[in-house]
């Protein structure tokens, strides 16, 4: 199992994630807080009550569990690849591998990853919903002080089992829309043949939109069910929050955070491909 695809897609996860923390961040408010008039106004009241840094709340731990979940997702794409089609990442460019097998082994990626991602994703989103001002004398201190206290938190008050909330909405986002991820961006590599840098750049960033255009519904779901725990419990499952949020707010509820989506995606993923196939290059 080459162990440089893992290293690659740690260091170019971590790469991207940085660049679209921001807008993840005013994406999950949108989702899960019904406070807010639109995108700009999330900004300004975010920049308003907690400085640029409200921005890049919940960002430490994905920066380390991008590591794992990135690293799983492309070492285990491409070893699923190898197994299905028998081409390695080398003499993919020569011989391209069958479309169906790429989207398998995208889908095998993203349903692993997923498992890997549980947790962490979790943990960023009830830190990223956390509004309060940072903590000073006389500002009620927010419920999770930080990844690790939030952990702590959800262990004792929702048992082991709490911190694996939503995540069978997260492995039905991720599963095919990771197959789809990776299909637009080896469909488009081959399409504009050069496997120069501007090709890397331009598949991995429409293969990023693309894939959360796929996954945005979910994405509303996995978000609000993971929010569910921290009160009271609203709903009584997965499908429960499907059809409560579409009876409640109509269905254009499953296409919030959508704009930011796909605004974070391109750059976020033409920089994830571009890295991760330099990496490889390097390592190789
Ligand atoms: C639609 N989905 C879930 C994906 N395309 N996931 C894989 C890319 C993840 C990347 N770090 C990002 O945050 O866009």
């Amino acid at each position: 199992m080459p162990v440089e695809e893992f290293v690659a897609g740690w260091i170019s996860g971590a790469a991207g994630l940085i660049l679209g923390h921001p807008l993840d961040t005013v994406k999950v408010r949108l989702q899960t807080q019904n406070v807010y008039r639109g995108i700009v106004d999330c900004v300004i009241k975010t920049y308003q009550r907690e400085s640029v840094l409200g921005f890049f709340k919940g960002m430490s731990f994905p920066i380390c569990s991008v590591a794992v979940v990135n690293s799983v997702l492309f070492g285990t794409y491409s070893n699923s690849l190898l197994l299905l089609s028998s081409t390695s990442h080398q003499d993919r460019k020569a011989q391209p591998p069958n479309y169906g097998h790429i989207f398998v082994a995208g889908s095998i990626a993203g349903f692993v990853q997923a498992y890997c991602l549980a947790p962490f994703d979790l943990i960023k989103v009830r830190l990223q919903n956390q509004t309060e001002p940072r903590a000073r004398p006389g500002v009620a201190p927010s419920h999770y002080r930080g990844p690790l206290h939030c952990a702590r938190t959800i262990l004792r008050e929702e048992g082991p089992r709490g911190l694996f909330r939503g995540a069978w909405a997260l492995v039905l986002r991720d599963t095919p829309s990771l197959g789809l991820y990776f299909l637009t961006y080896e469909g488009l590599s081959w399409w504009l043949t050069s496997d120069g840098s501007a090709t890397m750049l331009v598949a991995g960033g429409f293969a990023g939109i693309i894939s959360w255009v796929v996954a945005t519904p979910l994405d509303v779901v996995k978000a609000r069910m993971q929010m569910d725990g921290l009160k009271q419990q609203e709903y009584r499952g997965l499908l429960d929050c499907m059809v409560s949020s579409a009876r409640q707010e109509g269905p254009g509820v499953f296409f919030r955070g959508l704009t930011l989506n796909s605004a974070r995606a391109f750059p976020v993923n033409a920089v994830t491909f571009f890295s991760y196939e330099h990496l490889l290059r390097f390592l190789s």
